[in-house]
């Protein structure tokens, strides 16, 4: 479960691809409003009591009967209060069968009876063995349903979150973080329905037995003993909290440091750095060293301690049991029921330590799950969203103004429009914000001033998913899932034919690659697609992107890794495939704008040139047709390029244009 979580996280790349994420149909069965009660508490007041409550709200469906929205998770929690019943009922049965049998062994004319007593004893203690071990079984139940129900609103919620969520902290530390805080969540659940509700319990009847049994001195003394023994281990394991907030930094900073060399593992050999990862996590794995040695050194203190405070506690009442049964106040059986009902609950007070510090040091965990959680994604449907009307697919920048911060502004006073059913090349200077435009087409983010409307509609007024799905990204970097070249193929696109993606193979050149692996179709792609050379890995998302409905594409630099045959090949695929589908295509490569129907070339100062790439050119005059000068005298390709001009330049565009009104107008600002 978590490394599908890590996949998907890795796989949601700079924007995402595909808006079939929401194709996973989760059916979350925790009742929303405890999440919202979460969300409303505020943990900066009381960080720590904040969050230990946060923590309870969110395992109360679990722990109280009727709370959660599923039945039958209701009845086995209730069930499990039943085993609970039976097995505390048996736990005080069999001590005070034991004082019964202890005192006919006592007494001349009853201790024929004695054994029925000591046999009583047995089975209590089995009775009580089986019933624990029922409730145990389903407490494991009930925890699973736990994890499984708040991981999978974790991930709902992060796939929700923006990309400079995910692209603003390292995504490793944020998996860790949640992986950490998951099982954390888990282990808290598991206390309280194991360890504290028993608890309480037992300290509760343990107390009763003694006072109806011992009387009220024994009580007393009894109260004296737990409660100096809980304050202690809550005092100590506090004053602990430093050194255990400390280990817990390292730990991460260790598997932090692990994960980043071993995926910058190529980097590490280019760069001879392997002395220095190792110094680096050296030195993180000897702090962690030192503060667990420095934490256990604390435990030791705390474990003595709790075990000095106990012994005062229990002689105390021995030597007073001692005394009543000499003056004849109370039997040898009361004795050892006394000592049985203190040694019953002792076992489980020595782990509150435990117990307690498992709560504190998990509570620093989760507080950063809660961070997450607290964390609302910025761009959201609007409440009147309505849902997108496909009209041919035309994308209008409206005097847009744009910037990531409000300190730079990266796109500002931009009018430009992609007409429908064109294949545009977006041309520009790196950095000038090309894919920053994709990405507020894909409304990945809000512009800061200005609309963008697609046929018409300002997709600020949209359904997210409804103008989402008509839009297909092939993004710079190709990202793959690590599942086979067909699942690849096919994400987003489950209802096409093995023919169809043949055909499209095909036409990018792939399916003899494919046919020639062991297992076809069916080979695993490897981490992030690395069985594959960075020019195949392009090809396969540009296959991806083909076989889906979507009727926009936009293609950022999809040819960047192909050698220029592969590229022609991948050029000439996209226009036999399109479909009069809108394709926006950013590219350096000015060969290529040959192929498309029009190209926008933008500058930094707001300058903007529009027009078929071979009219372009021939203006001598303009920016563009300087820029590709340039490109023909600089490019390695110019060879290439030269030759193919004249083609490209004369041929290409016009035999391109076909079905494409001839007056296109060129637009020169
Ligand atoms: N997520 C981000 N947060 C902050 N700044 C960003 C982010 N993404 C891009 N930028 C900045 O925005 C500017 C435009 O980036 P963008 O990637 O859109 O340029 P580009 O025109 O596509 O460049 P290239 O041709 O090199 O791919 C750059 O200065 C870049 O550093």
């Amino acid at each position: 479960m978590i490394r599908q979580g890590q996949k998907t996280l890795n796989n949601i790349a700079k924007f995402r691809s595909f808006s079939q994420l929401p194709l996973y149909n989760f059916n979350v069965q925790s009742k929303k409003e405890d999440l919202s009660l979460l969300e409303k508490m505020d943990p900066k007041k009381n960080k720590d009591l904040a969050t230990k409550l946060r923590i309870l709200q969110y395992i109360k469906p679990y722990i109280i009967p009727f709370y959660h929205q599923d039945k039958e998770i209701n009845k086995t929690i209730l069930k499990s209060y039943g085993y609970m019943f039976l097995s505390k009922s048996f736990f005080y049965a069999g001590p005070i069968s034991l004082k019964y049998a202890i005192n006919y062994l006592a007494s001349a004319s009853l201790i024929s009876q004695a054994p029925i007593f000591i046999i009583g004893y047995g089975l209590c203690y089995s009775a009580y063995v089986f019933f624990e071990g029922q409730r145990n079984k389903i407490l494991a139940h009930i925890s699973q349903n736990a994890l499984r129900e708040i991981s999978q609103q974790t991930y709902e919620h992060l796939l929700k979150l923006d990309p400079s969520f995910h692209f603003g902290d390292s995504q490793r530390q944020t998996i860790f973080d949640i992986t950490k805080a998951q099982k954390a969540i888990e282990s808290n659940l598991k206390s309280v329905s194991s360890f504290f509700i028993p608890f309480i319990s037992d300290v509760v009847l343990s107390s009763v037995f003694l006072l109806y049994h011992c009387g009220p001195f024994v009580f007393l003394s009894f109260l004296m003993t737990y409660g100096g023994y809980i304050w202690f281990t809550f005092d100590l394991t506090n004053s602990r909290r430093k050194g255990m907030g400390l280990q817990k930094k390292y730990e991460r900073q260790a598997d932090f440091t692990l994960s980043e060399t071993l995926s910058n593992y190529y980097n590490v050999k280019y760069y001879s750095a392997e002395k220095f990862e190792i110094n680096r996590y050296t030195s993180i794995l000897e702090n962690y060293k030192n503060q667990t040695i420095e934490n256990q050194r604390t435990l030791a203190q705390l474990n003595s301690g709790q075990r000095f405070v106990f012994s005062i506690g229990l002689t105390a009442n021995m030597i007073y049991g001692a005394y009543k049964v000499q003056k004849g106040l109370m039997t040898a059986g009361d004795i050892v029921l006394m000592q049985s009902l203190m040694m019953q609950v002792l076992q489980p007070l020595f782990f509150l330590g435990v117990q307690w510090r498992e709560w504190t040091n998990s509570a620093l965990d989760i507080q950063r799950l809660f961070k997450i959680m607290d964390t609302k994604p910025k761009i959201q449907n609007s409440p009147n969203a309505v849902d997108f009307v496909y009209n041919g697919g035309e994308i209008e920048f409206q005097n847009i103004k744009f910037g990531y911060s409000n300190d730079k502004v990266i796109i500002e006073n931009m009018n430009v429009t992609f007409g429908k059913g064109k294949w545009i090349s977006l041309v520009g200077e790196s950095g000038l914000g090309k894919t920053t435009m994709f990405n507020l087409i894909f409304r990945l983010y809000d512009p800061q001033q200005g609309s963008i409307l697609i046929d018409g509609q300002d997709i600020k007024n949209l359904k997210m998913e409804s103008f989402r799905q008509q839009i297909c990204v092939v993004s710079q970097n190709p990202y793959l899932f690590n599942d086979t070249v067909m699942s690849n193929l096919l994400y987003g696109s489950k209802n096409k034919k093995q023919e169809d993606v043949i055909e499209v193979c095909k036409k990018l050149n792939l399916h003899d690659l494919f046919m020639s692996l062991p297992q076809g179709y069916q080979t695993l792609v490897g981490e992030q697609g690395n069985k594959f050379s960075g020019g195949e890995k392009q090809r396969i998302s540009i296959a991806r992107c083909l076989l889906n409905d979507a009727q926009i594409i936009l293609l950022d630099e999809p040819t960047s890794s192909l050698d220029s045959l592969n590229e022609d090949r991948v050029m000439k695929a996209i226009e036999s495939l399109r479909n009069d589908k809108t394709i926006i295509m950013i590219t350096h490569r000015l060969h290529l704008n040959s192929y498309t129907n029009e190209v926008i070339y933008l500058t930094k100062d707001g300058y903007k040139e529009q027009g078929k790439h071979s009219h372009l050119i021939q203006e001598k005059n303009t920016r563009y047709s300087k820029l590709w000068e340039n490109f023909v005298v600089l490019d390695h390709t110019s060879n290439v390029k030269v030759e193919q001009s004249e083609d490209d330049l004369n041929q290409k565009p016009q035999k391109k244009q076909n079905g494409q009104k001839e007056d296109d107008e060129e637009k020169m600002e």
